[in-house]
Order: C-alpha cells, then structure tokens, then sequence
C-alpha cells in the first residue's frame, strides 16, 4: 500500500467482502474475505473492522450478503429482517452501523423480487463506500480552513482511512490541511485501552510521511501546558440532535483539558453520525467492552489474576466543549441543534 489515497480497510472482490484485520496492525496486512453476513457481525463486534463510518459500510456490505443468502428462500424478507438484528447488535454506540443497515433493509423492502434486492444493495453498498470517501475529502477541506498556518494537532484514537471507506474524519482534516501547504504537527494520542492510535493513527501517519509523535493518554495535559497543542481534532461515533458527542473513551477528557487550556477543540464526522432522533447524549449507549482489553496491554497481561475491570468504550463530551462540528456540508457552530439540521437539509455551507 502506499500513500492515504490507497490505504483501505473494506474491499469488494469476487463476490466477498475483504476486510483488513486491524487487530493485527501495524505488524501484520492480514485481509479476512467473508461471505457469510454472520461472521461480518463478528468482525464488527472483534474489531477486525472498526470506526463509526467503516462498520456503517461493512454493515451494508452485509446486508447484501445477507440478501444473497436469503434470496433462494420464499420467505427471503422475514429472513433479512432476522439478519439486520443480528447485524445491529454487533456494536451499540455508533449509529452508522445501525443507520446504514436500516437504510438497506428499506431499500430491499422497495424493490420486488428477491434478484432485485441482491442487485439493488450491493451497489448501495459499493455507492456507501464511493460517497464516503468523496465526503471525507469534502469534510476535510472545510475542517482545513478552521486549522492554524502552522502548529501542533493534537488528535485521539484512529479516525483515518481504516476507520472510514478511506482518507479520514478528523485525520481527513489534517491530511487537506497538509496538502493545503499548512505546517502541521501531529500529536497522536496511543487511545488505550485497544491502542488504535499508537497500532493505526501511528500506520497511518507514517505511510503519509506527515510528521507526528506518539505519546501516551496521559500526556495530552502536558503538551496542552507546554503550548505545543493548538487544536484538538476528533472523530466521533454518535452525534446527538444538540451536539452531544460520543467519541473514542478519553475524548471527554480531552475537551475538558482543551477549554481550560483556551485550545479550539474540534468534531469530525459525516452527517450520517448525526442521530436526529436523540435530543442529547443522555441516551447515547455506551459499550461496555471485554475486561481482557484493559487487564492486557498488546496481547500480553498485565494486571493480576481476577481484577475487576470497567472499560467504557465511549464517553460523551457536552456540545457546551465543542467549538464547531465539521460535516461534509459544512461547520456546524455551538446553536448546534440548528446548524445540524441546517446542514443536513442542505442550507449552510462553510
Ligand atoms: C471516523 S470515526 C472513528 C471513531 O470510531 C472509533 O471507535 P472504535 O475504534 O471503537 O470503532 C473512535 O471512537 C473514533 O473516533
């Protein structure tokens, strides 16, 4: 692989769904090729794919396998409606992966046949990731304007092109604003406890040849203090109505720390990861992941035998923390609630 216009996480090829095995990068490019939707729902809740907008596409992806399998059945609807649950249930916080399988589940409820719906959700999902990563290119030139001439990016978790179709969210953002000639430094958060910045942003941002260092959660203070940070870019998973954000565990923290250090702190997602029908984050799940995660540190134990263990998956920060939200159609500004839906409906651009 090469530079960000080629790093991919979900392929299509002969009729399987290829998945790079992000659990075993940096060290190792392993695909997995699936054809059965179940073992998808697997990959998804394994984190051999992950990233709020990537498991949207693998959903959709599934749903076509699913439709393929059901299609020599008579009752091929009720059987697709039986896989989107067990799809949905995979994961709960992003919404992506719930609103990409829903909006196959209705594309095959409008069409006739079951040969239509096979037809009809493949290239949905083919067009899913297509316009993702057009959306990613739009995202990041918006969210480029908001970026310093020059300065330190501090950035939490992956939010790259494995965590998307391709090129990046809030990793989007960086790489318009490099390519917009701005000189940017990046400050990439490891994300303990599944390490997907140390494992993934770390891949990413060496394959771009943009200049970065590592360093642990727990530094992100210190750099704050010692004036290295002058913006704070993240992803998110669950956007509700007033912006309330569900973000990578940590990201709370981050924008805590960002407005007592006075440091802009930013929001990148596609509209999709905004949930309408959830007025604030109140209601936003939050996934509750395997103890093993936080009791192991790349793969190897590391706390004594029988700890107990909470390991939130997410948290949320209160849009009262978020200095804009940037979306494929534009900056959302705090009044979020209104500029959201202003986007959404096509009204404002940046
Ligand atoms: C581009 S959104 C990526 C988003 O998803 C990550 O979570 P996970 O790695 O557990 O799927 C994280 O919250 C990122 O911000």
């Amino acid at each position: 692989m090469s530079s960000a216009d080629q790093i991919r996480a979900i392929r299509w090829e002969e009729g399987q769904l290829c998945l790079l095995d992000q659990r075993l990068l940096p060290q190792q490019e392993t695909w997995l090729k699936l054809s059965d939707y179940r073992a998808v729902a697997v990959a998804i809740r394994q984190m051999v794919v992950r990233g709020a907008p990537a498991i949207g596409i693998t959903a959709a992806y599934a749903m076509a396998l699913a439709v393929r399998e059901a299609s020599t059945h008579t009752d091929w609807q009720a059987r697709l409606l039986s896989a989107a649950d067990e799809i949905k249930a995979a994961r709960p916080t992003a919404v992506n992966l719930a609103w990409a399988t829903d909006r196959q589940l209705a594309l095959a409820q409008s069409v006739s046949t079951a040969g239509q719906a096979v037809a009809a959700l493949l290239q949905a999902a083919h067009d899913l990731l297509r316009d993702d990563i057009a959306d990613n290119q739009r995202l990041g030139r918006y969210g480029a304007e908001l970026l310093p001439a020059e300065g330190g990016i501090l950035t939490h978790c992956n939010t790259g092109s494995l965590a998307t179709g391709g090129y990046g969210t809030a990793l989007g953002v960086i790489r318009a604003g490099i390519s917009a000639g701005k000189q940017l430094h990046i400050y990439a958060d490891e994300t303990r406890p599944w390490l997907q910045g140390a494992r993934l942003t770390a891949w990413e941002l060496q394959k771009d040849g943009i200049p970065f260092h590592l360093h642990a959660d727990s530094a992100a203070a210190y750099l704050m203090q010692q004036g290295l940070i002058h913006a704070v870019i993240v992803g998110a998973d669950r956007i509700a109505a007033n912006g309330d954000t569900a973000n990578k565990i940590g990201t709370y923290s981050l924008a805590v720390l960002a407005q007592y250090h006075q440091i802009p702190f930013y929001v990148a997602a596609p509209l999709s990861t905004v949930d309408f029908a959830m007025p604030d984050g109140g209601g936003i799940v939050i996934e509750e992941r395997p103890a093993a995660e936080v009791q192991q540190c790349a793969g190897h134990v590391v706390a004594p035998e029988g700890v107990e263990v909470r390991n939130p998956a997410f948290d949320v920060t209160p849009a009262s923390l978020i200095t804009a939200i940037i979306t494929e159609r534009g900056v959302a500004r705090p009044g979020f609630p209104v500029a959201l839906q202003a986007l959404a409906a096509g009204h404002m651009q940046a």
